[in-house]
């Protein structure tokens, strides 16, 4: 009989994916992992995922992989970070810690199989098993897992793939179950305040104030440290000018913050490397869909793969994509192709 493994986080997701698979009897155990040193919540949390799995009756598992998401996940965020790009540490974590490391313990734990509570969907395709877009819109975590090799798939089970986010809570009570935190991941798991305070916690002081020019070379201001600003965002920026001003680009060398009018926010083409290619690009369609942020309509591109390069051209030019975020290919049926890092 096929053994799964369930990716156990203690939030409501998981545990509704755990219960949903059980239901349809699995043969199925839970597995949650430390992505961080343990603290006393972290010993609640493992606690709670106890009696839950009891009352599910299922066994439930831990590992320690902190030490690896230290040196895998961490360390080069901060890298990236301080020479000013904006790194997605979840994405690098679906493919090296989820999708990687766990996966791997799953198996040395006898699962055949690992499910998460990802809105996303596996479906047979033209390349084998491949990555869908999740029903809700709303949650579709898709664009995160556009790192991970393709061969995942074969042996990966996304059970809310086909659910809405606002049935879940609803779903556990019916059933009597409680997760540890019902409240939706912060952002970025590591980060608990602030970019700020968790590096001056490592003890990297990001540079201070420094000038804001206009894309023509103008000073016009002071910025309060470019840590603050990330492309494209207009609040905050508190200088008074002839019209809306957006942040256009940061230059870490000069520690001078870019910025211009809405129109001079629009990028025409885009390149992303370490392409991840999860459907050979002869099976794309002429125009597939690209999205460079998260919360973002993907738009119609033309791309090309030049070795493991993305060169991207929108057909309608799309908001200046932000170097070190994701930048991932779809088709017109919300299936995965590609996905790359945007420099
Ligand atoms: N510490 C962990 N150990 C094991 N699996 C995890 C852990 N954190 C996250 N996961 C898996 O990755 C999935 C997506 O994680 P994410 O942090 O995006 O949480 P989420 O969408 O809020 O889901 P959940 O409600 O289950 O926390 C989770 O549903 C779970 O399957």
């Amino acid at each position: 009989m096929t053994s799964i493994a369930l990716a156990l986080s203690g939030g409501a997701d998981s545990l509704l994916s755990l219960a949903l698979l059980k239901e349809q009897n699995a043969h199925v155990f839970g597995l949650h992992a430390l992505f961080l040193p343990a603290t006393a919540k972290d010993l609640e949390r493992i606690s709670n995922l106890r009696t839950q799995c009891r009352l599910l009756g299922v066994r439930l598992e831990t590992i320690d992989l902190s030490d690896a998401f230290e040196k895998q996940i961490i360390q080069p965020f901060i890298r990236a970070y301080t020479q000013g790009k904006t790194p997605n540490p979840c994405a690098w974590c679906n493919r090296d810690m989820k999708f990687g490391l766990l996966f791997e313990a799953a198996r040395k734990l006898g699962a055949d199989q690992l499910a998460t509570g990802h809105y996303c969907r596996i479906q047979p395709s033209v390349a084998g098993p491949g990555l869908f877009r999740g029903l809700d819109p709303s949650k579709d975590q898709s664009y995160f897992l556009s790192l991970v090799g393709a061969s995942a798939w074969k042996q990966v089970l996304f059970p809310l793939g086909e659910r809405f986010k606002k049935d879940v809570l609803p779903a556990l009570k019916r059933r009597g179950l409680n997760a540890a935190s019902e409240e939706e991941s912060q952002e970025i798991c590591f980060i608990p305040d602030n970019y700020r305070s968790f590096l001056s916690s490592r003890g990297i002081l990001l540079p201070g104030p420094g000038p804001v020019v206009t894309r023509e070379g103008k000073q016009i201001g002071t910025h309060q440290g470019l840590w603050r600003y990330t492309q494209g965002q207009r609040r905050g920026l508190k200088i008074a000018y002839a019209h809306p001003l957006y942040v256009i680009d940061k230059d870490i060398r000069t520690n001078t913050l870019i910025v211009g009018s809405r129109d001079q926010l629009w990028a025409s083409t885009c390149t992303a490397i370490h392409a991840n290619i999860m459907v050979p690009p002869a099976h794309w369609p002429e125009h597939p869909l690209v999205q460079t942020r998260y919360r973002q309509q993907a738009g119609r591109a033309r791309v090309r793969l030049v070795g493991k390069t993305l060169e991207v051209e929108f057909i309608t030019p799309q908001e200046v994509p932000t170097p070190g975020q994701v930048l991932t290919v779809y088709s017109r049926e919300g299936q995965v192709l590609a996905g790359g890092i945007i420099v």
